[in-house]
């Protein structure tokens, strides 16, 4: 049997609901063999982030080596990076492992608003990494920094989902967690040619610690499978969804996502997830 492996470049959460705890339990689910590089240490729980500790770019280079030199990859995600100087070492070690599936999440802020991300290495994103992405997943406070856009409509979105193309992510998903005023959630995927709208019901919860990264780990995964992109996009809706709705009351803040829901959902009604 094919092993998928998957590989996650992230930030730990002490807390287990985003970051790198969050990724390698959604491979995990997704029958992906999980691996990380660690770029920062956070001190965190539901109700927020206590302490960031980077690790030195070196450090990070050496996880990428070790990984690259024996246990190739069939998809790649990014999360928390912290600084130009890691986001730098990364781009590096991408194009010198060739690592095609790409999957940017362009973290910035955590749920409670500290910053994840040095704000001079937004540059070092649109310039090094964005170029190499097969698909980059913004949320809309990301997509406006990256753009330079306000992004209220639904033209503005598709504006801001040209741009991210035109700076080298050959798919861009527009994500609408934070779009307050809809009912719906409504999540764009843009892939140069046409806009596809991908809807689901907002589910009303406290409980959205680590959405942003549960969803690119599931596109990652399934990617990794060798899903196509808008394939892999669907089923990250999908497993997202199941996982806010069956989301986690433990903590007093903002409780994590449950990854276990979308599976135990599949098995419920009797699918495999590998026969879709
Ligand atoms: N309340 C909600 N109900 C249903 N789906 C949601 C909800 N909030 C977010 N999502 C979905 O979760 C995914 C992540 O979206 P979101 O905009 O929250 O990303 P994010 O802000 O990057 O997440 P995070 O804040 O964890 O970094 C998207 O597919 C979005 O549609
Ligand atoms: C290590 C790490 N990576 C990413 C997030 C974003 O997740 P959220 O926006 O849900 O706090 C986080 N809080 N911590």
């Amino acid at each position: 049997m094919k092993v998928f492996k998957a590989l996650t470049i992230a930030g730990s959460d002490s807390g287990g609901g985003a970051g790198i705890q969050a990724d390698l339990k959604t491979f995990q689910e997704l029958s992906v063999y999980g691996m990380s590089a660690i770029t920062a240490v956070t001190a965190q729980n539901t109700l927020g982030v206590q302490g960031v500790y980077p690790l030195d770019p070196e450090a990070v280079a050496g996880q990428l080596d070790a990984i690259g030199t024996d246990l190739p990859p069939d998809a790649v995600k990014t999360g928390m990076l912290f600084s130009g100087d890691i986001i730098r070492i990364v781009a590096e070690k991408v194009k010198q492992y060739e690592w095609s599936n790409l999957v940017v999440d362009p973290v910035m802020v955590a749920k409670g608003g500290s910053p994840l991300l040095q704000e001079e290495a937004v540059k070092s994103m649109t310039a090094h990494l964005l170029p190499l992405a097969l698909v980059t997943t913004p949320n809309l406070p990301e997509a406006e920094i990256l753009t330079g856009l306000h992004i209220q409509s639904l033209k503005e979105r598709e504006e801001a989902a040209r741009i991210l193309h035109a700076m080298g992510s050959r798919y861009v998903v527009l994500k609408g967690g934070h779009d307050p005023l809809t009912e719906n959630v409504v999540d764009l995927l843009y892939d140069g040619h046409e806009f596809i709208y991908l809807e689901s019901t907002r589910i009303k919860t406290r409980h959205t610690h680590g959405t942003g990264c549960t969803y690119s780990a599931a596109l990652a995964a399934e990617l990794a499978k060798g899903k196509s992109v808008t394939t892999a996009v669907e089923t990250a809706k999908a497993f997202i969804q199941a996982a806010i709705e069956d989301g986690l009351n433990i903590g007093g803040g903002h409780g994590p996502t449950n990854h276990f829901a979308y599976m135990n959902r599949l098995r419920r009604f009797g699918h495999d997830q590998n026969d879709q």
